[in-house]
């Protein structure tokens, strides 16, 4: 990094030790100066000696106030040995408030209090820092925020009063808090009330669903105010201008999971603080000409929607409904005939297996999904034709299937951390690269392909795989080496599935259809066309960083 003039420095005590304080545009260090005696021709010299150094980046830190009176008496040795006297009857310490990282992607607030010699000091630094902080330009002052008071286990009030609200009046954001009432409260705030001027971004304190009713109300507003029509399938849609922060309290939330790496509310709280960007893909879902749903992140035809459809009846059981659901899901073991017709997405990175990483400041999410390596032109060299047909640059799918998925994200959650997408090393794909991955899980080929890895095996034997795939959501393992499950990308802008046929008979064992599981809620209609909107709304948040190699909570950093 370049080195940044220095702003301030001095010596400042903390925990009635000596530090090296230093502000620069970039960072806030302090360094200890350990007092040694040392021995030179025969008389005792002080000399100061470098020990523990720390720094925090200027956009971590949350903010800086003065402290109350201070344990000064004690310092009051220390003080005589710097040949300097407080001033008396004057806050002569300020605390900073900074982003500590902890284990799995978890952040917290943690103070700091350096205690000056003298009132002005004091001030001086309390000063400078602010004014640091008023040069974070993307940080909000004003939220709005919805909660929703009936997801997950009924504590999204509770989880803001205690662990948001207090740092976002640390931060000195001011909020507009509304609890919803009914569902579609929000979106229907958000799409003709509410008064976005007024906030530099929206918060929604829920699950995926709540998230899905922020994403409606601002994109369908959005598109009202730019007079484009969200019916036409073939529209561009113009991306939101306001972002979001996602406060999890419902009982997936993998959007949450997904883009910050953990389902905590004070670590997101902390990424709207510090005023993050993450652009996201959305995906439009329509039916004959009609649109009916967004969705971010998963869109699921048969195991997910079947899931979904008997979970919704078990709410009262909590986060924990779509365990006892998906359990009986799998031993009912319906399937259903269907076709799906897809793009494939050759011109963009993030294929089956790509080696790279999506990760905080991803370098494909930056650079529109192009084609951009070799390795990429070898992924597309390599791109299994599968057991479909091709009309055109179309492929088609039909068969008996177990599971149709389209995900848009990695749909990382604690259930799944590595998520279900088949992109990506550790199938967690890109988060905005202009496509969704499309996974399905066959019953039956309606035609085998000698391929090895879009060989489809029958029912029987599935009926074993399914349960392997499913358990390999829960680890590091990859879920698309099984013979029947076929991974791929499909391309972004364009319809992905032109239909799932309802009309096919199906054999006699099986229910005619299944709904689909659109980010956890029900869509009845059997037929859709979706198509893929890059980077169509921006979250407060960071991306998943790569994790640092010690365990124990550990910003600031150790220089
Ligand atoms: C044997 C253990 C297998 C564990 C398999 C875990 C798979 C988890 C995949 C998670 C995908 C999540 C996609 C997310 C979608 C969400 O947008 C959406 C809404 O979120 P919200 O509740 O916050 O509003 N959530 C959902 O649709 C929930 C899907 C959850 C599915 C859980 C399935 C559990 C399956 C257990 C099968 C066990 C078979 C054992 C046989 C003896
Ligand atoms: N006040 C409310 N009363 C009832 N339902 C609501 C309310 N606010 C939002 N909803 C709806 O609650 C449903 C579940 O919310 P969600 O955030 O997805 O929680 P969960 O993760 O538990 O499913 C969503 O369909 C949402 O539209
Ligand atoms: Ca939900």
């Amino acid at each position: 990094m370049e080195k940044q003039p220095r702003l301030l420095s001095s010596q400042l005590l903390l925990k009635n030790r000596v530090f090296e304080v230093t502000l620069n545009r970039a960072l806030l260090t302090w360094k200890e100066i350990q007092t040694k005696k040392k021995r030179v021709y025969g008389s005792i010299h002080s000399t100061f000696k470098v020990a523990g150094s720390y720094c925090v980046p200027v956009p971590e830190i949350v903010a800086v106030r003065e402290a109350e009176a201070d344990s000064r008496t004690k310092d009051e040795g220390r003080w005589q040995k710097l040949s300097q006297k407080p001033t008396e009857g004057y806050p002569c310490a300020f605390t900073v408030s900074y982003v500590e990282r902890g284990r799995q992607h978890r952040w917290r607030c943690s103070d700091v209090t350096f205690h000056c010699s003298d009132w002005t000091l004091c001030q001086q630094w309390v000063q400078s820092i602010r004014e640091q902080l008023l040069l974070l330009t993307s940080r909000p002052k004003h939220l709005l925020v919805y909660i929703n008071p009936y997801g997950g286990k009924q504590q999204g009030k509770l989880i803001y009063e205690e662990k948001v609200a207090p740092l976002f009046s640390r931060a000195s954001i001011s909020t507009d808090v509304i609890v919803t009432e009914y569902a579609n409260h929000a979106r229907d705030h958000l799409k003709m009330e509410a008064d976005l001027k007024k906030y530099d971004g929206v918060v929604c304190v829920g699950g995926d669903g709540m998230f899905s009713e922020i994403v409606h109300g601002l994109v369908s507003r959005t598109q009202a105010d730019c007079g484009v029509d969200q019916n036409c399938a073939e529209e561009k849609l113009v991306p939101c201008g306001i972002r979001i922060g996602i406060i999890p309290a419902g009982s997936t939330d993998c959007i949450c999971y997904a883009t910050v790496g953990t389902n905590d509310p004070a670590t997101s709280a902390l990424h709207v603080i510090v005023g993050d960007h993450q652009p996201l893909d959305v995906c439009s879902v329509h039916h004959n000409n009609t649109f009916l749903r967004y969705s971010v992140s998963l869109l699921g035809y048969g195991f997910y929607g079947d899931v979904l459809a008997d979970s919704e009846r078990k709410r009262w059981m909590g986060p924990a409904r779509y365990n006892f659901s998906g359990v009986k899901t799998f031993l009912t073991h319906h399937h259903y005939e269907g076709t799906v017709s897809f793009l494939p997405a050759t011109d963009i990175l993030g294929n089956p297996r790509d080696k790279t990483k999506c990760r905080a400041g991803c370098y494909i999410c930056q650079h529109n999904g192009k084609l951009l390596s070799e390795e990429a032109q070898l992924h597309k060299m390599e791109e299994p034709v599968s057991c479909s047909e091709t009309e055109g640059d179309w492929r088609v799918i039909r068969g008996k299937f177990l599971a149709i998925n389209a995900a848009t994200m990695s749909c990382a959650c604690p259930r799944s951390p590595k998520g279900l997408s088949a992109c990506g090393p550790h199938h967690r794909p890109h988060l905005a690269p202009g496509s969704t991955s499309c996974v399905t899980s066959c019953a039956t080929p309606a035609r085998p392909h000698p391929h090895p890895q879009v060989l489809l095996q029958l029912s029987i034997l599935l009926k074993i795989n399914f349960l392997r795939h499913l358990l390999r959501h829960t680890n590091k393992d990859d879920q698309f080496d099984l013979a029947f499950v076929e991974g791929g990308g499909a391309r972004g802008g364009k319809r992905l599935f032109r239909q799932i046929c309802r009309d096919h008979p199906a054999c006699g064992c099986t229910p005619v259809n299944s709904s689909w599981n659109c980010d956890g809620e029900i869509l009845p209609h059997a037929t859709i066309e979706v198509g893929v909107h890059r980077q169509l709304i921006r979250l407060f948040a960071r991306g998943i960083e790569d994790q640092p190699l010690f365990e124990d909570f550990c910003t600031p950093s150790v220089i």
